[in-house]
C-alpha cells in the first residue's frame, strides 16, 4: 500500500488537500480547541460555528481582494445546484428591476398583464457555451423558464467540428440587448478550456456600467487574480482548490440583495409565469442569514479556513503568489507533452487551454487506447494517479489544482518525457 507521500493525485475533484491541513483536521474532528467535541459535532448555530464562517469568508475575500460591496455566501448543491440558482435569483432581479423602471404596481391586474407581456418579449438570459459544463447550466435555464428565454450568445462546438475545445472570437457572439445575466464558465473542467482573460465584450464601460456576468469558476477559482468588480456573482464548489466536497461559494454583488433588489413575491412571480426558486436556492435568503438559514457543515467551512489561512502565509501577494506556481506547473506539463508531438496530442486549441486541466491524447502507433492504458498503468506505478479523462471525453486529463505541488507537476512532467522514449 502506498503512503500519502508516494502518491501524487491528479484527479479533476474531489482533489488533493494539503495534508498539514488534513492531519489538523483530523485532531479537530476529535476535540476541537479543546472544547472535548469535535467539530463536526458542535452546533452550527454556537458561536464557534459563526467564528469559523466569518473568518472564512474575510480570508477568502483577502486572498481574492473582494471589494465591500460583495456578499460572500456557502451554499448547499455544488455547481450543479448554482446552474439552478443563478438563473432564478437573476431572472428575479431583472422582473424586480423592470417593474421599478416601468413603475408597475403589482397590486394592479392591469399593470401584472404589462409585466407579463415585457417578460414575455424580453425576459433573456444569455449562456457561452463553451464545455460541458456550461451546456448542463443553460440546459438547466432552458428547463427552468423555456428555450424562449435563453439566448446561446455562442457555442464553441460550431466552430470546433461538433466538438467542445475552443472559444469562439468575439466578433460572432451574439449578446441580447439587456439580458437578465450572461454566463459562463471560465475554466471548463471536462474539456480543458480556459477563458484566458475576462471578455473584452463584457467589461464595464467608463462609468463602470456593463452586462450582469456571471462566471462559474468552480476549477480556477483561486489559482489567478480576478476583476471581481467586473461580475455580479462567481461561484465555484469547493472540491477543487479550496476544501472538501460538500460546499458552494458565491461571492455576489450586494446592489442584487435587499435593500437594492428584493425578489418579487411568489405570488407575482406566479402571475407572471416564472418559476420560484426553492428557498435554500435563494440568495437573499441565505444572505440574510449569514449562510446559517439551515444546518451547513461546519466541518467543511472550518478547511476551507485553514486552506486559506495557508495560503495567506504562503504567498504575502496572496492570490498572484499561487498564480505564479498553477503557471509554472502548466508551463511544465504542456512543454512535455509538446516536445513529443507524435506521441502527444493536446485536445483543446492553445490559445484557450487550461492551465489547471490539461487535456491529452497519447498514441503510440495507431492504438491509442492501448497507449493510453500503458500510459496510466505506468504513471500509476510511479504514483502518479487520477490522470484518466473525464468518462465523456477519455484520453488523459492531468488537473494542477492548488494542491499539487510544484515537484508533483515536476515528477509528471519527467514521466510524460520518458513514457514518449520508452
Ligand atoms: O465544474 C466542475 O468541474 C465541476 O466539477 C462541477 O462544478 C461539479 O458540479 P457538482 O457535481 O458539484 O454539481
Ligand atoms: N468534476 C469532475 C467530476 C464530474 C462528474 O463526473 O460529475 C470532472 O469534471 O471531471
Amino acid at each position: 500500500m502506498p503512503s500519502r507521500s508516494e502518491i501524487t493525485y491528479f484527479g479533476a475533484g474531489p482533489a488533493l488537500l494539503p495534508t498539514e491541513v488534513l492531519e489538523d483536521a483530523a485532531k479537530a474532528l476529535i476535540n476541537y480547541q479543546d472544547t472535548g467535541l469535535g467539530i463536526a459535532e458542535h452546533s452550527h448555530r454556537s458561536q464557534l460555528a459563526t467564528d469559523i464562517i466569518n473568518k472564512a469568508k474575510a480570508d477568502l475575500a483577502s486572498c481574492l481582494d473582494v471589494p465591500e460591496d460583495y456578499e460572500i455566501l456557502f451554499m448547499h448543491g455544488g455547481g450543479t445546484g448554482e446552474f439552478s440558482a443563478t438563473a432564478y435569483n437573476f431572472a428575479g432581479a431583472w422582473v424586480a428591476n423592470k417593474q421599478k423602471e416601468l413603475g408597475l404596481d403589482s397590486t394592479k391586474p392591469e399593470d401584472v398583464q404589462k409585466l407579463k407581456e415585457v417578460v414575455n418579449k424580453d425576459l433573456k438570459l444569455d449562456y457561452l457555451v463553451t464545455g460541458g459544463w456550461s451546456q448542463k447550466a443553460s440546459a438547466e435555464a432552458e428547463r427552468l423558464f423555456g428555450a424562449e428565454h435563453v439566448n446561446i450568445v455562442a457555442d464553441s462546438r460550431k466552430e470546433n467540428g461538433g466538438k467542445f475545445g475552443s472559444i469562439p472570437d468575439e466578433s460572432s457572439w451574439n449578446l441580447s440587448k439587456d439580458a437578465a445575466l450572461v454566463y459562463y464558465c471560465a475554466n471548463e473542467t471536462v474539456d480543458g478550456v480556459e477563458f484566458p482573460a475576462f471578455p473584452k465584450a463584457l467589461e464595464p464601460g467608463p462609468d463602470g456600467k456593463g452586462p450582469i456576468v456571471i462566471a462559474d469558476m468552480s476549477s480556477n477559482i483561486l489559482t489567478q487574480k480576478i476583476p471581481v468588480k467586473n461580475f455580479s456573482a462567481i461561484f465555484f464548489g469547493a472540491q477543487k482548490n479550496l476544501g472538501p466536497t460538500g460546499i458552494t461559494v458565491v461571492i455576489l454583488k450586494k446592489s442584487f440583495l435587499p435593500p437594492v433588489t428584493s425578489q418579487p413575491s411568489p405570488a407575482l412571480m406566479r402571475k407572471l409565469g416564472l418559476p420560484i426558486p426553492p428557498i435554500i436556492l435563494q440568495y437573499e435568503t441565505i444572505a440574510k442569514n449569514n449562510s446559517l438559514y439551515n444546518t451547513l457543515s461546519i466541518f467543511d467551512v472550518y478547511i476551507i479556513g485553514q486552506v486559506l489561512q495557508r495560503m495567506l502565509k504562503t504567498y504575502p501577494d496572496k492570490v498572484a503568489g499561487q498564480q505564479a506556481v498553477t503557471d509554472k506547473k502548466a508551463q511544465l506539463v504542456y512543454d512535455a507533452i509538446e516536445a513529443y508531438p507524435d506521441v502527444y496530442r493536446v485536445i483543446p486549441a492553445k490559445a484557450t487551454r487550461s492551465r489547471v486541466n490539461v487535456c491529452f491524447r497519447v498514441s503510440k502507433g495507431d492504438d491509442v487506447d492501448a497507449a493510453e492504458k500503458a500510459f496510466l498503468a505506468q504513471g500509476t506505478a510511479q504514483g502518479l494517479t487520477g490522470l484518466k479523462g473525464h468518462r465523456s471525453l477519455g484520453g488523459i486529463r492531468a488537473s494542477l489544482y492548488n494542491s499539487v505541488p510544484l515537484e508533483g507537476a515536476e515528477k509528471l512532467a519527467k514521466f510524460i518525457r520518458d513514457f514518449a522514449t520508452s
